[in-house]
């Protein structure tokens, strides 16, 4: 080691550490290496902080190198350390903390800080931006207490994080200076589809405003604006733009100007020191988007290692919004402006808008609303600058046969692709890197690539390409099929996996990982619980529940609170309670301080804030069998009051409903599954959003299945019409049990309806020896089962378990 080159990298964040990690594979020996990261973490994905706040991603999942990255490749990290100084003379850094190294390269990457918009108020408890992992904290713990945010700044990030306060249960409204959202990347048409689609989702608009001051006392309470109007906030957000993060470099004498001044080499002006990513600024422009950086990163990496290198030229860019259920891409050039012409097509009903940019035969911008397949094809032929004359109405109509158009074929597109070309530039993944995951490491799904490569894993803008790529490596030509994976950690496919535990009457988690070769060992956390409940439904007498791959919740048979605390929840069938069940509810709530008792939607009461070593005096003292309100069973059987006492009843849908509630009542499941009957059409226990959703009529019921009130309201589908209560139970068991059977784990029954339709589970279903095979399978699956608050209280052995068990480290859920 003695004679390595001392590098000193100054930020530990996406940039600087993608240049290290170049730099390692290409020169592992040249330098001993020390990093300085302000932030108290290991590198992570900022990019994936989005998909944490809007509550699809855990923070362990974003990590990009964990620790055992840093020390297996021998670097020295300071993590929460922030550099204070750098002498340029003595080739000195220090750190706050009174760290000082010494360096012969030194790397700065400090990024850039969120622009804070300096109104009076600003300071104030709740005023926040949204750049690391403490903000999107800050933001899931404010959301817990209150619940009206004002997000300043209706551009990529300032939507990205009022869709996730959104999901957090806040009422959200986004504060925009300009008229239309995002003006820096969308043309007026597309930013007004684009407003219309999220407020359908609940977003509110304050266009054309300007902030002028936040009110309150020590914490935000409300946004005022310039013309006099205000609007409540207890948690400002300001999302209006970046500032290249400067100050160390200007205070050593570096030479700065919006950002910190680089050649096409990374050098700055002082000799041996270099800076990337959003700190620099190359011929004029400071970039905020991953994909420049990780270039501009490749090219220092090379010229470190003493790799011959093209100069860093700069880059074309393209965005995708990453929001749910919103498509919108741009790239490029979007407005026209001098010496372009513009070709646009809108279609209302499909709610789609596409706009390419053309300048002297070229295509140098695009704007995708709706339908965002073309832009990783669009901005391909953006980058290489080829002509597209004669072209130009090919590549509006689109690539797919179906969209009527032709273009050149992306497939002859993929293939021409140089190999060092860039594919995901979220993740600096290159044709070569998925050329060589599916040639050499074995990667033929989607999943298996993205868990190799890392690419599609951020935005998802490149799946279109990954996919092209993967087909044309493993696809047709090599006679290989295409499959997806049901995670990084396999090739197999759902159905390939449960039709080989049924042949081999495999009976484990590790039986099946290895007998079908699992690429790791372990699994991970979206394998493991699947098994787990393939093998349940699969082999409901012999197997045994595997505790450990199970999530926190149903470990616990609780649901965990954001303070550690637990919720319970006692089976209360069809709504239905009775005196003696709620004084001993009350009885048990008084006795353990539970600070909290509440009535849930799904019309029982929830004890909220019971500590973990109560739990089992509690589900004994209560001696009610559980609610099973968390966890992937059963839920609810909702009710309205029927013809017992309503005057439109035509039926018993309290008896319907219990009958049904006691039958499925410990039922495990692909995912959780709600239900509710309802005495007539009027349909007060808004039975036409659940999975299974029972409506009385004159002398007969209907079955509605497939229905979701959760983020993605879906509407049931009618099923079908019978006349007395024991065939809904059978169609009802039949239908559950095709469920359980079919669906993959984790589905909801309203995805997997719209994933096979509705025709193929009544053709399933329509004769009644099939549906009668499936009732007697979910009938001995649910002989099985027990109650599992009983069990472990009656159970000391059990109880003592549950105790260590909880100093166990829980898979999250
Ligand atoms: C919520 C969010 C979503 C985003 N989504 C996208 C997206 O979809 N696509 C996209 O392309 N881009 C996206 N971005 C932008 C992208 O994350 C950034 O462009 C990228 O992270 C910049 O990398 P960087 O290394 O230059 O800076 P950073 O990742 O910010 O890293 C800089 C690091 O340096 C540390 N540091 C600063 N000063 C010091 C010091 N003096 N001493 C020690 N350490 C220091 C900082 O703490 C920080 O950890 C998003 C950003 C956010 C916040
Ligand atoms: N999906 C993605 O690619 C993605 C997601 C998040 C963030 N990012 C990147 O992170 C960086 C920060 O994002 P950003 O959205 O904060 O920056 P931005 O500069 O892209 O957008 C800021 C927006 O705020 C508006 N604005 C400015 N002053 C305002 C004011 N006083 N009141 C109201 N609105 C005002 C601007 O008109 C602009 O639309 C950018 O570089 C962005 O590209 C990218
Ligand atoms: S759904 Fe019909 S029967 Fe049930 S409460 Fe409403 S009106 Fe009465
Ligand atoms: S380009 Fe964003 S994930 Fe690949």
């Amino acid at each position: 080691m003695a004679d390595r080159k001392k590098l000193v990298l100054v930020g530990n964040g996406m940039a600087g550490v993608r240049a290290i990690e170049h730099l390692i594979k290409l020169a592992p020996d040249a330098y001993s290496i020390t990093i300085f990261g302000a932030e108290p973490h290991p590198n992570y994905n900022r990019i994936m902080l989005s998909s944490v706040l809007a509550g699809g991603t855990d923070i362990k999942d974003i990590v990009i190198n964990d620790w055992d990255w840093y020390s297996d490749n021998h670097i020295q990290l300071h993590a929460g350390h922030t550099v204070t100084k750098i002498d340029t003379k003595r080739k000195k850094v220090y750190s706050q903390q009174g760290i000082e190294v010494d360096y012969d390269v030194l790397v700065i990457a400090t990024g850039s800080n969120p622009f804070m918009l300096p109104l009076p108020g600003a300071n104030k408890e709740g005023v926040i931006g949204f750049r690391d992992i403490r903000d999107t904290e800050i933001m899931q713990e404010t959301s817990q207490k209150y619940k009206k945010a004002a997000v300043i700044g209706g551009g990529l990030l300032g939507l990205e994080a009022a869709r996730g306060l959104l999901n957090l249960g806040m009422d959200v409204s986004v504060v925009h200076i300009n008229g239309i959202l995002m003006n820096r990347e969308l043309d007026e048409p597309a930013a007004r589809m684009l407003q219309r689609e999220l407020e359908a989702q609940g977003m509110k608009f304050l266009l054309s405003k300007q902030s002028a001051a936040i009110t309150g006392r020590r914490r935000a309470k409300a946004l005022q604006f310039a013309d006099g109007s205000e609007v409540e906030a207890d948690l400002v957000v300001m999302a209006v733009g970046i500032r290249p993060n400067i100050e160390l470099a200007k205070a050593s004498g570096i030479e700065v100007n919006r950002g910190i001044v680089v050649d096409d080499f990374m050098r700055t002006n002082v000799p041996d020191v270099y800076a990337v990513g959003e700190c620099a600024e190359h011929r004029g422009i400071a970039y905020g988007l991953v994909a420049p950086l990780y270039e501009q990163g490749a090219v220092l990496a090379k010229l470190l290692a003493g790799v011959e290198t093209a100069g860093y030229e700069g880059s074309v860019t393209s965005t995708k919004l990453k929001v749910s259920g919103v498509d919108v891409f741009s790239a490029g050039q979007f407005s026209e402006g001098p010496g372009t012409r513009a070709l646009r097509i809108q279609d209302d009903v499909a709610g789609t808008y596409k706009k390419i940019v053309i300048k002297n035969g070229k295509l140098v911008g695009a704007v995708l609303f709706g339908d965002t397949a073309d832009g990783a094809e669009l901005f391909s032929i953006m980058k290489k600058g080829e002509s597209i004359e004669g072209k130009e109405k090919e590549l509006l109509l689109g690539f797919s046969p179906a969209a009527g158009g032709g273009g050149s074929s992306p497939a002859s597109r993929l293939e021409a692709m140089a190999d060092d070309e860039i594919v995901c530039g979220c993740n600096g993944v290159s044709k070569g890197d998925i050329a060589d995951a599916v040639l050499n490491k074995g990667c033929n799904t989607l999943a298996s690539i993205k868990g190799c490569t890392k690419a599609s894993a951020s935005c998802g803008g490149c799946k279109p390409q990954v996919e092209g790529l993967l087909k044309l490596y493993a696809g047709d030509a090599a006679g290989v099929p295409v499959k997806e994976g049901i995670c990084g950690c396999t090739e197999h496919s759902r159905d390939e996996i449960v039709a080989a535990i049924k042949e081999m009457r495999l009976m484990s988690v590790k039986e099946v990982m290895n007998v079908m070769e699992w690429k790791n060992e372990e699994g991970c956390t979206k394998c493991r619980p699947s098994l787990n409940y393939y093998l349940g439904m699969l082999w409901p007498a012999e197997y045994k529940d595997q505790k450990e791959s199970r999530f926190t919740n149903e470990r616990y048979h609780a649901n965990i609170q954001k303070d550690g605390t637990y919720s319970v929840v006692p089976r209360v069938y069809g709504g239905v309670t009775t005196p003696a069940d709620l004084i001993k509810i009350a009885t048990v709530a008084e006795k353990y301080d539970v600070p909290m008792v509440k009535f849930t939607g799904g019309q029982r009461l929830d004890l909220l804030g019971v500590k973990k070593e109560d739990l089992p005096k509690i589900w004994e003292e209560l001696d009610m069998p559980s609610g099973h309100a968390y966890g992937k069973t059963l839920r609810t059987v909702k009710t309205c009051v029927g013809n017992t006492f309503c005057r439109f009843g035509t039926q018993d849908s309290i008896g319907m409903g219990i009958r049904m509630e006691k039958a499925y009542e410990r039922m495990t499941a692909p995912a959780k599954v709600k239900l509710a009957v309802s005495g007539c059409p009027r349909n007060c226990a808004e039975a036409t959003i659940k999975d299974l959703g029972v409506v009385a009529i004159d002398g007969a019921w209907e079955l509605h299945v497939g229905g979701n009130g959760g983020i993605h309201v879906r509407a049931t589908e009618l099923l079908c019409v019978v006349k007395t209560e024991d065939e809904v139970m059978e169609w009802s068991s039949a239908y559950l049990q095709y469920y359980r059977e079919n669906a993959t784990w984790n589905e909801r029954t309203a995805q997997w309806i719209e994933r096979v339709g509705l025709d193929h589970v009544k053709k399933a279903l329509e004769k009644r020896e099939d549906r009668l095979a499936l009732v007697e399978r979910l009938e001995k699956t649910l002989s099985y089962t027990t109650d599992p608050w009983k069990e472990i209280v009656e159970n000391k052995e059990l109880r003592k378990n549950f105790e260590q068990l909880s100093g166990a480290q829980p898979v999250q859920g």
